[in-house]
């Protein structure tokens, strides 16, 4: 903090033009990290730890001369199932939501991960990732029919061979963007109104 009172990751956001949340949901070790990885890093480590708690990703991009800043978040999803803290939601714009190919319990679990997304965030884009089809292309054949049922945009991606997981981000950055510029959300708009109050 300085003496104004506004943090380092504040002063970040009065340079851009723009600025959105995408969060990141599905069970453990399907390949959320690696996918945030693939895309800011361009890169791709085998190996890692499952993610402890929270980690915040900032990007930094331009859409039609605009300054975009977009905050991935990223956690640890669990064994089974379990509830997020509300926080995780709060003013989220997008959602990718990710299982794992070769677990079909991950794929069982996408209407939980999806219920408790829709009773915080009712209206926000949400993208239904099918991650690790290098390890077997075969199951793109397969139907994985749950995002056909909600009406929700499906991608086969690989966050090992890279497949995709430009087009899934850039799409969430996309989706994001006119989600905040067209929401009647009702919460969005009281947050909104409560921020400008702050500034009076
Ligand atoms: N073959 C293959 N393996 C992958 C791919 N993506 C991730 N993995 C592996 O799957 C394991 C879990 O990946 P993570 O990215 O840590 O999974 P996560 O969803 O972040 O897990 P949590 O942080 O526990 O919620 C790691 O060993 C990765 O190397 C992929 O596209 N293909
Ligand atoms: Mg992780």
């Amino acid at each position: 903090m300085d003496a104004g009172g506004i943090s380092d990751l504040d002063l970040e956001k009065y340079d851009a033009d723009e600025q959105v949340k995408i969060i990141c949901l599905g069970d453990s070790a399907v390949g959320k990290s690696k996918l945030m990885e693939r895309f800011l890093m361009d890169g791709y480590r085998p190996q890692q730890l499952s993610t402890y708690a929270l980690t915040l990703y900032k990007y930094t991009t331009t859409i039609n001369g605009k300054t975009i800043l977009v905050d991935f978040w990223d956690t640890a999803g669990q064994e089974r199932f379990q509830s997020m803290h509300p926080s995780y939601y709060h003013k989220s714009h997008a959602c990718i939501m990710v299982f794992d190919v070769q677990r079909k319990i991950t794929y069982k679990n996408l209407p939980n991960w999806y219920k408790e997304l829709r009773e915080y965030r009712p209206e926000i884009p949400c993208l239904v990732v099918a991650n690790k089809i290098d390890a077997d292309m075969k199951v793109t054949q397969k139907s994985f029919n749950f995002a056909k049922k909600q009406g929700l945009p499906f991608y086969f991606v690989s966050a090992a061979d890279g497949t995709n997981v430009v087009k899934v981000f850039k799409d969430s950055i996309q989706m994001a963007l006119s989600y905040k510029k067209n929401s009647n959300d009702f919460m969005d708009e009281v947050m909104r109104e409560l921020e400008v109050c702050e500034f009076e």
